[in-house]
């Protein structure tokens, strides 16, 4: 019999699901290297957000063949060690989304009505009613930042309260925020018109530390700030001062940049201003029994040899059909998420070329997949293979595939073609024989250049000189290049230079490198 580790507590209905299939292990709260030691017996790990799944844990993990997160938030697992590893990793994307926009909304009224501490205060024995005079939502507005599953529900209950809603979300459409009742502003506009602001964005390199001094400094003094997403987002020390300087009128947290809070956050110090909670959002009986069912029934599947339904980094086909496919569901991944990236802001066309020997194949894995490379940018985890493409619809991206077995550059070739709000842009790639990806074209100019973590990418003037002054630059900024090709269709005309970078590119070189002469665009790529 397979055997089931679960290492935080679940509800009991996933124990009994797993039990149907497993010997079922429950074994909360152990130490790191208890788990490293052990986890060598295990076929499935199921966890919640305590468990932290390192590539340490992941190397050792032998008969590891799926890890079930009883949630959304997968940043406790690292997903590219278990991807390299072969173990499916799965959540629940949408079992606890009502639980936490409730929890949103109950963190906006006890923080106009001074509940916790008119509780408090009652409890202590007075009878203090001129303390706890408060403020209504009804007429005022709400700025939701990230109209996702959680926002949009928010929104909802929000509306029916007779608030006037904004909301900031660069990857949603007009037509979306139209059908949720919302008027999408920019964030600036937001900041500055929200009497309260909830926030329900991942936390990712763009959205770390976007609540931070300066914009507090624009809120009005009697806004209120609502957080149920992830810790991270707002910088807690500058919230603190802005709170005590009246800056803002006050906030609500559920989720802090380190879990548990330490005891000596100046955001404990702050009284009736702030409500603070342990990362309760998604505890509601219901939820957690919706997460367990869902993270549970998937586990049993795979341990029977069936696709799981809610895969982050594997798609849900049977295992023969996906063995075949892998290599190029994980080229059309990458192209998707590069061109995203390339395209900037929201795209609403993809064009997706399947040429050569990837003509015949199951063109519409190859086609999720793309749209899963290109909606991770917005979704993060959230989006994996079976949700893509209904979420695609719903921010109104309109797909298009067409097919071309008549290409030969390489046996099978993949070309994605996004247009947005910012322009459009094209990627090819291709896989070699060993089964590598290469791109082989970026907006049409020819390349051949592997993908790699840390990616820039420059149109630009075809002239001698240019090459050496962005290396310069580079160095100056302290990082180091790993490789450079430069792709052209005509000799001092325009062309495209990619450099694989061995570090990120810090703050305000992109702008520098637009400030060289010949240099038209560039953009920088984490892939
Ligand atoms: N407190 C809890 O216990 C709890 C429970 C569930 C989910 N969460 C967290 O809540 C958040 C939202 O979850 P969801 O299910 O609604 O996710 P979702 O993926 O449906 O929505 C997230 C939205 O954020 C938008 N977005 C991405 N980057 C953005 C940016 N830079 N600026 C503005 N918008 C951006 C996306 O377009 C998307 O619409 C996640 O961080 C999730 O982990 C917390
Ligand atoms: O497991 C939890 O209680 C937190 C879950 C939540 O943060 C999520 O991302 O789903």
């Amino acid at each position: 019999m397979p055997k089931v580790l679960v290492s935080d507590s679940i509800d009991q209905v996933g124990i009994d699901i797993l039990s149907q299939v497993a010997q079922v292990d429950v074994k909360i709260g152990l130490p790191p290297e208890e788990l490293v030691r052990i986890i060598p017996e295990y076929d499935a790990l199921m966890i919640r957000s305590g468990t932290r799944v390192t590539q340490e844990m992941i190397e050792v993990a032998d008969n590891l063949k799926i890890i079930g997160r009883a949630g959304v938030g997968v940043d406790n697992v690292d997903v590219p060690a278990a991807t390299r590893k072969g173990i499916v990793v799965v959540n629940s994307p949408e079992g606890n989304t009502i639980a936490a926009a409730e929890h949103a909304l109950a963190m906006m009224l006890s923080l106009s009505r001074y509940i916790p501490d008119a509780n408090q205060s009652a409890k202590s024995g007075k009878w203090d009613r001129k303390s706890f005079i408060g403020v209504e939502v009804y007429k005022k507005t709400l700025g939701i930042v990230g109209l996702g599953k959680i926002g949009s529900h928010v929104a909802a209950a929000a509306k029916a309260m007779g608030m006037r809603l904004l909301a900031y979300d660069p990857f949603i459409s007009q037509e979306r925020a139209d059908q949720i009742g919302c008027r999408l502003v920019d964030l600036d506009l937001l900041i500055r018109e929200s009497d309260y602001m909830t926030l329900h964005i991942p936390k990712t390199k763009e959205t770390y530390h976007l609540f931070n001094g300066e914009v507090f400094a624009k809120m009005k003094p009697t806004a209120r700030l609502i957080n149920c997403a992830r810790g991270g987002v707002i910088d807690e020390a500058a919230l603190a001062e802005a709170l005590r300087n009246g800056q803002l009128a006050g906030a609500a947290l559920d989720v802090f940049e380190n879990e548990p809070l330490e005891a000596d956050s100046p955001l404990r110090e702050l009284g009736s201003k702030i409500v603070l909670t342990p990362h309760l959002g998604a505890s509601t009986e219901e939820a957690q029994v919706n997460v367990a069912i869902d993270v549970a029934e998937q586990i049993r599947d795979v341990l029977l040899g069936l696709p799981a339904r809610s895969a982050v980094n594997i798609p849900g086909l049977y295992p023969d059909v996906l063995e075949k496919l892998k290599p190029y569901l994980q080229l059309a991944e990458t192209l998707g998420n590069l061109v995203g990236q390339l395209a900037g802001g929201r795209v609403d066309f993809l064009d997706v070329r399947l040429q050569g020997e990837l003509a015949g194949t199951n063109s519409q894995a190859v086609v999720v997949a793309s749209l899963k490379g290109l909606l991770s940018q917005a979704l993060r985890e959230r989006v994996n293979y079976v949700n893509a493409s209904i979420e695609a619809k719903e921010r109104g991206i309109r797909v298009i595939e067409t097919r071309d077995a008549s290409v030969t550059d390489y046996t099978g070739s993949l070309h994605l073609e996004a247009k947005g709000t910012l322009g459009s842009h094209s990627v090819t790639g291709a896989l070699l024989g060993d089964q590598e990806i290469r791109i082989t074209s970026v907006d049409d100019f020819p390349i051949n250049v592997p993908p790699t973590r840390y990616m820039l990418f420059t149109l630009h003037r075809d002239m001698p000189g240019i090459i050496g002054k962005i290396g310069s630059l580079l160095g100056s900024f302290n990082v180091n290049i790993a490789s450079m090709q430069v792709g052209r269709k005509i000799v001092r005309g325009e062309a495209v230079m990619v450099l694989s970078l061995d570090d990120p590119l810090p703050e305000g070189i992109l702008a520098e490198i637009m400030k060289v002469s010949g240099i038209r665009d560039a953009y920088t790529v984490t892939l």
